[in-house]
C-alpha cells in the first residue's frame, strides 16, 4: 500500500477503516484535558466501557443470591470459565478444549513447567531468547534449580548475531539440533517484548520436537496481536495475559493452552487443585485426583470471577472483531507508523527501528533504539500527551493498537515524534541536553 505524509491521508483511511467504530467502545485516556494519543496497549490496554455493566452483573448477582450466585447466577459462576472456551480459542488458533482462562500469566507458566519440564541427567536443557522478559527468565531459572540443575548450565538463551538485532529463524533452528542430545524443553516469547520481534512459531517448534524437546511459548505480546495456530502448529503449551491487547483490566486473569495430545496423558505430572478435578464429583470430597479433561485440568482454584467478568465483556468486542481484520489493519497502521518515521531521515545511528520490517515478523509495536537523549525524547513525548513506554536501556516501544488506535492517531504521534526530535537537537547543539541516555528509572 502507498502511504501519504498528511493529515488528509491519515483521516481518509480512518475513513474507510471497518473496524473504525470500535475506538468508541473504549475510554481514551485524557492528558490536559484531551484524548492522549495512546501507543501502549502492548502494556495495558484501554478499558472498554462494557467492563462497568459486566462486574455489575457479577456484583448484583453477588448481593442477591451470596452463594447461590455459583449455580443461580446469570452467568453461574461454578461454570464460568467455559463462557471463554470458544472465543479465547479462536485468538490463539487452538480447539476449545484446549485453552482455559485462570490465574495469572507467571503462575500458569509455572503450573505448565511443572508438567512440561521433565529434566534427567540426560535431557535438562531449556533454550529460551536471551532478553526474554525477565518473569519468564525468574521463572525458568527457579524451576532448573528446583530440580537440582544449576541456570547457567541448564538454560541457553539465544542471542542475534553480532551486529543483528533480531534472531535469525535459522539460527535458532540450528541451535536446538546442535543440542538435540539435552535438551529438555525450547519456551520462548511468541513476540520479544523490547525487540518486537515475533518468532516462527511452527518452525520453532518443529525443530524441537525433532530434537525431542517439548516446546511451550509465552504469548502476552502476541494473543490478540498477531495470527496464531497453535493446534495446527502442533504447540506443547502456552500461556499468555488479556490486560494487553486483550484489554482486560491490570493485573486481568491469565490463560493457558495445552495441546490436545496431552489432554489424556495420565502420566504427565501436575500441580492439582479441585477446580482441575471432575465437576460431577467436585463436592464429594473424596480422596485421588481425577483431572478434567484438557486445559481445565489445570485448573486449581474457583475463578476470580470478577477478573474474567472484566475478560469477558473485553472478549466478546474482541471477538466481534475478529482476529483476521485485526491483524490486516494491524498491518497497515504499524507500516503507516514506519513510513512516517522514515520520512524523518534519521540514521541508524540517531533513531533506529530495531523490530523486523517483515510484517510476518512482527505485530503491532514497533521499538525505536534511541542512541542518545532517548529518556529525554521519551520525556518530551508523554509531555505532549503521547502515551508510551521506555524500556531500559534505551528503547521507546510505540504501539498502534487496530482495534482503538486510528491513522490519524499515528499520524499526530509521528508529528510530535519530529517535532520533539527537532528541539532535542537543538538544544544539544546549545549544550542544554546531556548527551547520553540516562538510566533513572523505568516508565
Ligand atoms: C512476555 C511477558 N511475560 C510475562 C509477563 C508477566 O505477566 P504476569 O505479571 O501476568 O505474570 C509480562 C508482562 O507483564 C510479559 O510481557
Ligand atoms: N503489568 C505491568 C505493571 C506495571 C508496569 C508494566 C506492566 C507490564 O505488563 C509490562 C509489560 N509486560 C511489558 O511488556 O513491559
Amino acid at each position: 500500500m502507498t502511504y501519504e505524509n498528511s493529515l488528509q491521508f491519515a483521516r481518509s483511511q480512518d475513513h474507510n477503516d471497518s473496524l473504525q467504530t470500535f475506538r468508541e467502545r473504549f475510554y481514551i485516556p485524557q492528558v490536559n484535558g484531551k484524548d492522549a494519543i495512546y501507543l501502549c496497549g502492548n502494556s495495558l490496554g484501554l478499558q472498554p466501557k462494557s467492563v462497568r455493566a459486566a462486574l455489575e452483573q457479577e456484583l448484583l448477582d453477588w448481593q442477591n443470591l451470596g452463594v447461590e450466585g455459583h449455580f443461580q447466577g446469570k452467568n453461574p459462576w461454578f461454570r464460568y470459565h467455559e463462557l471463554f472456551s470458544e472465543k479465547e480459542a479462536r485468538i490463539v488458533g487452538a480447539q476449545p478444549a484446549e485453552v482455559i482462562v485462570m490465574n495469572n500469566l507467571t503462575t500458569n507458566l509455572h503450573l505448565l513447567l511443572v508438567s512440561f519440564y521433565q529434566p534427567t541427567p540426560e535431557r535438562y536443557r531449556i533454550i529460551t531468547e536471551a532478553g526474554a522478559f525477565p518473569s519468564d527468565q525468574y521463572a525458568l531459572e527457579t524451576q532448573v534449580k528446583f530440580h537440582g540443575f544449576h541456570p547457567e548450565e541448564a538454560i541457553l538463551e539465544l542471542k542475534p548475531r553480532p551486529g543483528e538485532c533480531n534472531l535469525r529463524t535459522a539460527d535458532i533452528e540450528a541451535a536446538i539440533a546442535e543440542n538435540a542430545h539435552s535438551v529438555a524443553l525450547i519456551l520462548m516469547g511468541g513476540l520479544n517484548y523490547y525487540t518486537g520481534q515475533v518468532f516462527d512459531l511452527a518452525a520453532i517448534t518443529k525443530a524441537g520436537h525433532a530434537a525431542g524437546a517439548l516446546v511451550g511459548f509465552d504469548l502476552a505480546h502476541a494473543a490478540g496481536n498477531v495470527l496464531l495456530s497453535l493446534h495446527e502448529w502442533e504447540v506443547d503449551f502456552a500461556v499468555w495475559c488479556t490486560y494487553k491487547y486483550l484489554n482486560s483490566g491490570p493485573g486481568g486473569v491469565g490463560a493457558a493452552f495445552v495441546h490436545e495430545k496431552h489432554a489424556h496423558n495420565p502420566d504427565l505430572p501436575r500441580f492439582a487443585g479441585w477446580w482441575g478435578h471432575n465437576p460431577e464429583e467436585r463436592f464429594q470430597m473424596k480422596k485421588g485426583f481425577k483431572p478434567m479433561a484438557g486445559a481445565a485440568g489445570w485448573q486449581l482454584s474457583n475463578g476470580a470471577i470478577l477478573t474474567m467478568a472484566a475478560h469477558k465483556a473485553a472478549l466478546d468486542i474482541f471477538d466481534e472483531a475478529g482476529m483476521p481484520a485485526l491483524r490486516a489493519k494491524s498491518e497497515q497502521l504499524t507500516g503507516y507508523l514506519e513510513f512516517l518515521i522514515q520520512e524523518m531521515g534519521l540514521s541508524a545511528t540517531q533513531l533506529q527501528i530495531i523490530t523486523p520490517a517483515e510484517p510476518t515478523a512482527r505485530g503491532c509495536q514497533l521499538s525505536l533504539l534511541v542512541h542518545q537523549n532517548g529518556r529525554a525524547l521519551f520525556e518530551k513525548l508523554t509531555a505532549a500527551g503521547v502515551i508510551l513506554d521506555w524500556r531500559e536501556p534505551n528503547v521507546i516501544r510505540v504501539a498502534p493498537v487496530p482495534l482503538y488506535n486510528s491513522f490519524e492517531d499515528v499520524f499526530c504521534f509521528a508529528e510530535i515524534l519530529r517535532k520533539s526530535w527537532t528541539e532535542l537537537e537543538q538544544a544539544s547543539t546549545k549544550g542544554l541536553v546531556a548527551p547520553a541516555n540516562t538510566s533513572d528509572q523505568s516508565s
